[in-house]
């Protein structure tokens, strides 16, 4: 997989890029989008059919596997055929997800042991079965099987946790390395920094995962409670050490200023769920501030969602109907604030990429971070 550097920002660690995979090719900075939502096509009453451009989406090996099965998705000929995107598809290892979705699991040395939270089997992942699940899932783009270190936690534990990812990783890249893809295109494999916030201990597992040489690495144990500045201080000291032609994704980050933030840092790669899970909320994030769209201020506020938008749910529903379909549960209200911040999630990261290539970015940054927490 190839990644090439097309600017880099002279008052900060921000660069422009594209990542060619075996389904086309990625511009990064890059915000890709869980897959049941980056694909979606909005159709509303209007007949307005609409996708926002996501350029690569996220399947979730967690639940994939407990549903429909690997049975179902090999029969299929993997994730791209079964849910019809022939774009990139990345995939997480699954262990962060039973961490964050599961209470009965124990973590060995084997792997982690988990009760599904569907219907309470047990379960295993290990290694060198996650390699073998996202091989037949077919991402093009998968993850290290890793120990999410929880935070916060004492040196000693973040210590051991490392340790642990760092020898899981090793058997994750015997296994991949030794098994070939299952449908006719390659796949590639990140390795994920550890570390918890601990500087030491971050240098320590950048320096390792950088000495497997893949084709790009991730930075994990991040955005799971820490301060904002916390999680740019230990971005900082792992782009430091990362090679720099090779993408960094950031796992689970974050906010629109946390995102800006850490492209400042050097990073390419971003995903999370706020934009959809928050949406549902009637959060929308504008390139004015954010807005709640159930406060009573917009009750009768006729005019557009987001007028500056380009997305036509912007501009043809008010903030009034908006707040009425939210206040009501319409699934409507769902679909439109889920695409109006999916949208304007994709938006900011292609204009950060304008302007690292313009060579203005840091300038633009400084006043979007200022514009992006407000209120409205
Ligand atoms: C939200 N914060 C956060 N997320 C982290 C995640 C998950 C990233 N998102 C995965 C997608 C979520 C939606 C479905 C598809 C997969 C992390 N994943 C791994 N493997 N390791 C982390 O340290 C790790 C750390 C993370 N921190």
């Amino acid at each position: 997989m190839k990644f090439t550097l097309q600017a880099k920002d002279t008052a900060s660690k921000a660069r422009a890029g594209v990542l060619e995979t075996a389904h086309g090719e990625i511009q990064t900075p890059i915000f890709m989008p869980v897959g049941t939502a980056g694909t979606v096509k909005a159709v509303h009453q209007h007949e307005l059919v609409q996708d926002i451009q996501a350029q690569i989406i996220l399947g979730n090996t967690y639940h994939l596997y407990l549903r429909p099965g690997l049975d179902v998705l090999h029969k299929a000929g993997g994730l791209h055929k079964f849910n019809h995107w022939n774009g990139p598809i990345l995939t997480d290892s699954g262990g962060y997800q039973v961490y964050s979705l599961t209470e009965v699991r124990k973590i060995r040395e084997e792997g982690v042991t988990f009760r599904s939270h569907i219907d309470g089997s047990k379960h295993l992942f290990t290694p060198e079965n996650v390699m073998d699940t996202q091989r037949i899932i077919g991402a093009d783009i998968i993850m290290a099987f890793d120990e999410c270190t929880p935070y916060p936690c004492e040196y000693s534990y973040a210590r051991k946790s490392l340790d642990m990812t760092h020898r899981w990783l090793k058997r994750c890249v015997d296994r991949f390395d030794s098994t070939e893809p299952l449908y006719g295109y390659e796949q590639t494999l990140f390795p994920i920094v550890q570390g918890s916030v601990y500087k030491d201990l971050r240098e320590k597992s950048a320096e390792v995962i950088a000495s497997f040489n893949r084709d790009g690495n991730a930075i994990g144990g991040l955005s799971v409670g820490e301060p904002a500045e916390e999680m740019y201080a230990m971005t900082e000291v792992v782009t430091n050490i990362l090679p720099q032609d090779r993408p960094r994704y950031l796992m689970g980050v974050g906010t629109p200023i946390n995102i800006l933030e850490n492209i400042a840092l050097g990073i390419d790669m971003f995903d999370c769920v706020m934009p959809t899970r928050n949406a549902r909320n009637g959060m929308l994030f504008t390139q004015h501030g954010i807005i709640n769209i159930k406060n009573e201020k917009w009750k009768a506020d006729f005019s557009p969602i987001e007028a500056e938008s380009d997305l036509l749910v912007d501009q043809i529903h008010t903030k009034a109907y908006l707040r009425h379909l939210i206040r009501s549960q319409e699934i409507l209200g769902a679909q439109i604030a889920s695409l109006h911040n999916l949208h304007f999630y994709l938006w900011l990261v292609k204009q950060a990429r304008e302007k690292i290539v313009e060579g203005t970015f840091y300038i633009w940054k400084e006043k979007m971070v200022k514009v992006l927490g407000q209120r409205l």
